[in-house]
């Protein structure tokens, strides 16, 4: 006798975005996502203070305006290269998985996500946070809120989530076939890895020996048991991986972190502090790759693509070129494959005779 079949659903999980690049739909997304108490980690009263008083009332306008310089026809970015993706794998995974894009923050949301993937009949998910890197405000965030949202119905929901992937050889593989071309043609002289920064407060209050993470110059060098969750130690892997991979030399390639917000110091070296140093090293041909992105978007197109090299422009280089990120890369497609194959956990003959 064969039990009912479990229908499996993938739920890729990116940030989000704003719906629109206007002052209004940007100030409501920027809301949600400065509201998240793993985001913004002080008190509620503070951080409401914060947010009403200091950035809503100012950054939507000017966030608004850096949106509208990379938005497509299609939409922002962001959403563009991940339905992309989204659709990508549903086509690798058909018969297998029910593939669904869900934004942590905006559209489409994880609860109306979520529902639409029950209403197809899925039973079981896997959970895919299209971050490398392990973050509170990032990866945790986004599988917490899956969590709550899976466990508001009656019955929950086995759930399976795919671990960071920032040393997986598909990731790595695949951003160094993105960036091999790109580099040459740009005839770099030198690589900035350039990730996405976190406040510092943050990579303490993540780190279970609460002794190790920035106690010293060193301490995300190498990784090993105190610091294998933490997100600069992390970063740090994957650029020494990419470079092995890249073939660049001890001294063609700087590590910065990028995107800051507000006063508080977050993780160093800082990306806008580094490339006049670059420039003024004599670094000429800049290639700068953002591998805390799966997919391009303000951050990596306006942030890098247009602002930093403005800024490495003015400092004396001569031409800061961005590699793209992964998209919807066929190389990048099938990591995203393995990776979820990965997952699925071995089934029992009589579970696997059923389905
Ligand atoms: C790569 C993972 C990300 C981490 C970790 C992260 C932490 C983090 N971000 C902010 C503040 C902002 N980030 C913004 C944009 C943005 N951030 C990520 C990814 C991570 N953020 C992405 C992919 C994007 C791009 C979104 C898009 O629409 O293209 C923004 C919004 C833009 C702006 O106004 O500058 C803010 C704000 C904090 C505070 C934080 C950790 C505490
Ligand atoms: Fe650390
Ligand atoms: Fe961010």
């Amino acid at each position: 006798m064969s039990l009912p079949s479990t229908k499996r659903g993938l739920l890729l999980i990116n940030l989000g975005t704003p719906d629109a690049p206007e002052p209004g739909p940007v100030r409501r997304y920027l809301r949600e996502f400065l509201n998240d108490p793993r985001v913004i980690d002080i008190n509620p009263v503070g951080r409401w203070f914060l947010l009403n008083l200091f950035i809503l009332p100012f950054r939507p306008a000017k966030s608004a305006e850096a949106y509208r310089k990379v938005w497509t026809k299609e939409g922002s970015p962001l959403l563009v290269y991940s339905r992309a993706l989204e659709a990508a794998v549903a086509e690798r995974l058909k018969g297998d998985y029910e593939v669904a894009l869900a934004m942590r923050y905006g559209n489409p949301s994880l609860p109306d996500v979520i529902a639409q993937l029950k209403a197809k009949g899925v039973s079981e998910f896997t959970v895919l946070p299209l971050y490398p890197h392990e973050a509170a405000s990032s990866a945790s965030s986004s599988l917490a809120r899956t969590y709550e949202v899976l466990a508001e119905g009656w019955d929950v929901p086995n759930v399976r989530a795919v671990p960071a992937f920032f040393d997986d050889a598909g990731f790595l593989d695949a951003f160094a076939a993105v960036g091999r071309p790109v580099i040459a043609e740009a005839r770099a002289d030198h690589v900035l890895f350039s990730f996405h920064g976190l406040p510092e407060r943050h990579m303490r209050k993540s780190d279970p020996t609460g002794q190790h993470c920035l106690a010293s110059a060193g301490c995300c060098d190498v990784m090993g048991d105190a610091n294998r969750h933490c997100y600069r130690a992390q970063c740090y892997a994957t650029a020494r991986l990419l470079a092995q991979r890249l073939a660049l030399p001890e001294g063609g390639y700087t590590v910065s972190f990028q995107s800051r917000l507000g006063r508080t110091p977050w993780v160093k070296p800082y990306t806008d502090v580094v490339l006049p140093e670059l420039a003024a090293k004599g670094v000429k041909r800049l290639a700068v790759m953002c591998p805390a992105f799966v997919a391009d978007c303000l951050e990596t197109l306006e942030e890098v693509g247009i602002r930093a090299r403005e800024q490495f422009v003015e400092a004396g280089g001569e031409s800061l070129t961005l590699v793209p990120s992964l998209n919807a890369h066929p190389e990048w497609v099938d990591a995203v494959v393995r990776l979820v194959r990965a997952s699925d956990g071995p089934l029992s003959t009589e579970r696997a005779a059923s389905r």
